[in-house]
């Protein structure tokens, strides 16, 4: 959903109807099947969004233990010459655990997030992104995710804690003036 720009009151209605879509996914009104490519984050949302030019634009799948990605990083993400960024490695890690959501049926945000680099994600080359929530101690989700290149080796590796919130964390931090509290 393309989120409108100037009127308050529209990006408001906007924000609420986006948010409650992604409720009721969550909440699994819209069950999600194995095989079935899930709805990004948002149009815009820099790890997922089509819109975005300078998003990686995972591209996101519902598997039988979790979600899975095959991504290639492009020149944009470039980091040292021919490999990507470790941060962007870490942005495709921690938006892929933002999918995994779907298959816990909650609202979650990062609280943490740990990344292994076992060898260089170099550009162009398609790896493959698996990931799965491990545990959960009431709002606390423990996620795992593995990236293998196309040789079967693993190329890095990420654990996160994430935290469940409700809608009103998102819609207050939207409105939410940088630097307040509350
Ligand atoms: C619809 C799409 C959903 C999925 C998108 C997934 C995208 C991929 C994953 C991400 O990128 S998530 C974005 C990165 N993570 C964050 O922004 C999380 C920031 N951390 C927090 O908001 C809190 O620490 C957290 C919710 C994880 C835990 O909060 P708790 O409820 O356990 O207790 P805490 O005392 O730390 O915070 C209580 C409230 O005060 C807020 N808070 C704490 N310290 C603050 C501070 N210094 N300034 C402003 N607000 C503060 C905190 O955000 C939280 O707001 P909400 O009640 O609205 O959730």
């Amino acid at each position: 959903m393309q989120r409108p720009e100037g009127n308050a009151a529209e990006v408001r209605r906007a924000d609420a109807e986006f948010f409650a879509q992604w409720t009721s996914y969550l909440a699994g009104q819209e069950t999600v099947a194995i095989g079935q490519t899930l709805p990004p984050h948002s149009q815009d949302c820099v790890g997922c969004g089509p819109a975005n030019p300078a998003g990686l634009g995972l591209q996101v799948v519902r598997t039988a233990e979790g979600v899975e990605a095959v991504h290639s990083f492009s020149d944009a993400h470039v980091g040292a010459p021919g490999i990507a960024h470790g941060g962007v490695v870490a942005l495709a890690f921690d938006d892929l655990f933002g999918f995994v959501l779907y298959t816990v049926g909650a609202l979650a945000v990062t609280r943490s997030i740990t990344v292994e680099y076992q060898a260089p994600f170099r550009l162009h080359h398609p790896y493959t992104f698996r990931a799965q929530a491990r545990e959960r101690n009431g709002r606390r989700l423990l996620l795992h995710a593995e990236a293998w290149d196309n040789a079967g080796r693993m190329a890095g590796s990420a654990s996160a804690t994430f935290v469940v919130v409700g809608a009103g964390h998102f819609i207050s931090g939207a409105e939410r003036p940088h630097g307040e509290d509350g």
